[in-house]
């Protein structure tokens, strides 16, 4: 019921009032944002780490009626806006099996400005990141015993080898389509977000099991979360490694890792790292309904 006190015109003079104020604001922020830009110079012009933490900040802030979801896809729109004042950036994607849904995560997460490139197979997507820093791919997250992976390609060493630097979707934005995921690689390196996990590649010579090898990493530190396997015509294993936490090249664990000295273990590569995306519960918990908050 509406509040006698409450006229239409007053209210929708109140709203436009509060557009207003928020142009504004968005106008503010980018001039700040014109001044990181000067800060960062050559810099990458998006930073996926400092991204999941604005993010998850507009999470813990939240309430009231406003859904949650559609917060963060507005986000997600400034963001994206945000970086491309900085300069200009495309994002390739895998439009395989499950592009039309790749696209629109894509979409959702780089917004509406952000020049997308289809690409027929994953190695084009590869080709087009590992020839400019300016590219981000999205690829499909490598599925469990899968033959013929993307993600082989980049256990490989050297600096213009892409790396995993995003998980998508981050905020299960485009809804319905949550249970794809894909993984967003660039030359740009990969940084800490406080809540991160961390994909490794482990060259393995002899027949060694899944709980064998989860063992073995769990003995240089490492928490396994998931394990892809796929053997190779020379007859090693290459596995795919998701472990808990921002491990690099320089992290004491995966010295652990090279110093087991265990003859079943080949080489191993770091492939990057990525946010923990926001989960499902973690958005719905704050209530939309109305009324419920003060
Ligand atoms: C503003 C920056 O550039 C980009 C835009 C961001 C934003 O709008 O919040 C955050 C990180 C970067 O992707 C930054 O690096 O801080």
């Amino acid at each position: 019921m509406a509040d006698e006190k409450d006229n239409l015109d007053d209210l929708r003079q109140q709203v436009d009032d509060v557009d207003a104020r928020l142009q504004k604001l968005l106008m503010e922020r980018a001039s700040i944002v014109e001044r990181i830009a000067g800060h960062k110079g050559k810099g990458p012009v998006t930073r996926p780490g400092r991204e999941a933490q604005v993010l998850r900040r507009i999470v813990e802030r939240h309430s009231g009626s406003f859904p949650l979801r559609g917060m963060l896809r507005i986000w997600r729109e400034i963001i994206s806006s945000s970086s491309l004042i900085q300069g200009h950036f495309d994002v390739a994607y895998f439009c395989g099996d499950v592009g039309p849904i790749l696209r629109s995560i894509t979409r959702d997460h780089y917004g509406t400005l952000a020049g997308l490139i289809p690409c027929g197979s994953a190695a084009q997507v590869l080709q087009h990141v590992s020839e400019s820093p300016h590219v981000i791919g999205v690829l499909p997250f490598p599925q469990l015993e899968e033959q013929d992976s993307w993600w082989q390609a980049l256990a490989r060493s050297g600096s213009d080898v892409p790396k995993i630097i995003a998980r998508l979707p981050f905020g299960s934005m485009a809804s319905g389509e949550d249970k794809v995921e894909a993984l967003a690689i660039s030359r740009v390196k990969p940084e800490a977000s406080g809540e991160d996990t961390s994909f490794l590649v482990v060259e393995t010579h002899e027949q060694i099991s899944r709980s064998g090898l989860r063992d073995l990493l769990q003995k240089a530190g490492l928490e396994v979360l998931s394990l892809r396997s796929y053997l190779e015509s020379g007859g090693s294993t290459l596995s795919l490694l998701e472990v808990e936490g921002f491990v690099t090249e320089a992290d004491k664990a995966f010295d652990a890792l090279n110093a087991l000295e265990d003859s079943r273990i080949g080489q191993c590569w770091f492939l990057g790292a990525a946010a923990v995306p926001l989960t499902a519960n973690a958005i719905e918990k704050k209530p939309a309904g109305k009324g419920k908050q003060k």
